[in-house]
């Protein structure tokens, strides 16, 4: 049957870190979602995602779109096809609210849905500036109204949710590897 692994959580929790590790360990990969946001240092565009500008994404056909800290994002249901089209299993990093709406528009079984937090999430920051990311960016995202709403899961998206409390890598990859094995069996 075909999955969609929704990755979610707050900015700097390990979205990105766990979404390339189930593609290196386990050969799934992520569907790339469109954004306006401009690339951090060395992200490349087709890569970690489409980076678009507001002329170009407004163009664009999508599954679902929105706006997290002043930028857009938006996923097609195309590049989803097309991936399940050559792997059963795929990822995608998504917010929350483009979590409900996966919800509503895929049947039930065919999700499932992670969501990365840490324990202190006063680390987060630390995180960010040890990803590199621009002093100014990140002051944008820690008081956006988004960031702050995606340190916790609200309503149905916690009946739904494995919790991966990614404070330690050797464990992450512990917990990570007893999910694909329920998945695969
Ligand atoms: N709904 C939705 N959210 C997305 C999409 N692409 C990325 N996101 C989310 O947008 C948020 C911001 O992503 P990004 O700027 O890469 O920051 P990061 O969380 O610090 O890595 C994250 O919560 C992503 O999960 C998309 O196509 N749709
Ligand atoms: N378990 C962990 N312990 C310490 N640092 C981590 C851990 N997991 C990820 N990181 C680091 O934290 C930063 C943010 O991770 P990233 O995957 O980019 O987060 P997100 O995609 O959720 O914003 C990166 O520099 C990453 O290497």
């Amino acid at each position: 049957m075909k999955k969609i692994i929704i990755i979610a959580g707050p900015s700097g929790a390990g979205k990105t870190t766990i979404s390339n590790y189930l593609q290196e360990k386990y050969n799934i990969p992520r569907v790339l979602t469109h954004t306006t946001r401009p690339p951090r240092a060395g992200e490349q565009n087709g890569k970690e995602y489409y980076f678009e500008t507001d002329s170009s994404f407004s163009k664009l056909h999508l599954f679902e779109k929105v706006e997290y800290g002043h930028y857009q994002y938006g996923s097609s249901q195309e590049s989803l096809q097309k991936a399940w089209s050559q792997h059963d299993l795929v990822s995608i990093i998504l917010e929350t609210q483009g979590v409900n709406s996966y919800f509503h528009k895929l049947p039930i079984d065919n999700i499932c849905f992670i969501y990365i937090t840490i324990s202190d999430h006063s680390k987060l920051m630390q995180r960010l500036i040890g990803r590199g990311d621009a002093p100014i960016e990140i002051n944008k995202r820690i008081n956006s109204s988004e960031f702050k709403r995606d340190l916790q899961l609200h309503g149905v998206l916690k009946k739904y949710a494995h919790i991966v409390v990614n404070d330690n890598w050797q464990d992450t990859k512990g917990t990570i590897a007893k999910l694909i094995d329920q998945i695969q069996h």
